[in-house]
């Protein structure tokens, strides 16, 4: 095989940084064919990607991997440029995708029990032989009509907030601190958080408001926010979404939600929606922030389509 290995050097807090040279001291060890590209800025890796498939087109390679090796963001935009070239190049092989979890969060990874460690992680994609076509999400942007793809989740309101305020906090990159800055950014949104207005339409039923939405997620894992199994049942091989609303919790049914969770019984509260689908259609009146994968969309309202997508991973 011949692995063409995507390099996110700040995952993890700069983690990764110290990582990079062992893992490429033990691929030239085990005399392993690979090229890494190592990403310059913010959404580099999407680039990246494509002008490597771009590249494999010039000269076919059929044994070729493209592994990310970072996080969940590093993960979802070497998706994205893959999604981008095929798109244009519908006819052609797929390169499947393999991920080295060397980034903070890795629900990815967890879902999809790939070791957290890098030298187990890196002998098992060594070790796999054939492409398992995984489930994703697609979304599309009703108003401006864009579109793109998550491997984890897309979420609308508290959470996408937590993932906003901890990345401007200085803390954010540092290697020890960096996961104060998560904590402190999901007791500041505890305190401040505002519910929602929020419609869900499902194809075949009646369109459903929730007035006071304290979080819209919608997950293709049963992980979110580094760990958090929000979704028990959700899977990256089943061709289905799981959308979960949380209403505007008093603090007593927050502690009941947060212990709950640990409890995998979370979903059976009054106040908690669950629904498993593979097309929905949400859209929200008030201007919130959003994320996917655990990247930052910004503070706007949503009118969106999420619906089932797939791509060739290679795991086992
Ligand atoms: N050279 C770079 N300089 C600055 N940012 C970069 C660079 N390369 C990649 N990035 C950005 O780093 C961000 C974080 O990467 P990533 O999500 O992979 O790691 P993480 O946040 O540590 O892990 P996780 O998402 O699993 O918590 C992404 O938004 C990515 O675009």
């Amino acid at each position: 095989m011949e692995y063409f290995i995507i390099v996110n050097k700040c995952a993890g807090g700069n983690k990764a940084r110290l990582l990079w040279p062992k893992i490429e001291t033990k691929l030239n060890h085990d005399k392993v064919a690979f090229h890494p590209y190592f990403t310059k800025y913010d959404g580099h890796a999407v680039k990246l990607t494509m002008q490597i498939l771009h590249q494999l087109n010039d000269t076919p390679h059929s044994d070729a991997i493209i592994i990310a090796a970072g996080g969940d963001g590093t993960l979802h935009e070497t998706l994205l440029g893959c999604k981008r070239y095929y798109a244009d190049n519908i006819n052609q092989h797929k390169v499947p995708l393999a991920f080295l979890p060397i980034g903070s969060g890795n629900d990815f990874a967890r879902a999809l029990k790939i070791p957290l460690h890098w030298q187990e992680a890196l002998k098992d994609i060594l070790a796999c032989r054939s492409a398992s076509i995984l489930n994703l999400g697609h979304y599309t942007n009703l108003v401006n009509k864009t579109d793109g793809y998550f491997t984890n989740n897309y979420g609308i309101g508290f959470d996408a907030t937590v993932v906003h305020d901890a990345n401007k906090s200085p803390l954010k990159n540092n290697r020890y601190f960096g996961k104060f800055s998560y904590w402190l950014a999901v007791v500041k949104a505890l305190r401040t958080f505002q519910g929602f207005k929020v419609q869900i339409r499902i194809p075949g039923s009646t369109e459903k408001t929730f007035n006071n939405a304290f979080l819209v997620t919608t997950t293709n894992l049963p992980y979110f926010g580094g760990g958090i199994k929000i979704a028990p049942d959700a899977s990256a091989y089943e061709n289905q979404l799981d959308l979960i609303i949380v209403e505007n919790p008093s603090i007593i049914q927050l502690i009941l939600f947060v212990s709950m969770i640990f409890l995998k019984r979370h979903l059976s509260l009054r106040f908690i929606h669950h629904y498993v689908q593979k097309q929905l259609f949400i859209t929200t009146n008030d201007a919130r922030y959003g994320q996917i994968d655990g990247e930052e969309l910004g503070e706007h309202t949503y009118q969106i389509k999420l619906e089932t997508a797939s791509y060739p991973f290679w795991v086992h």
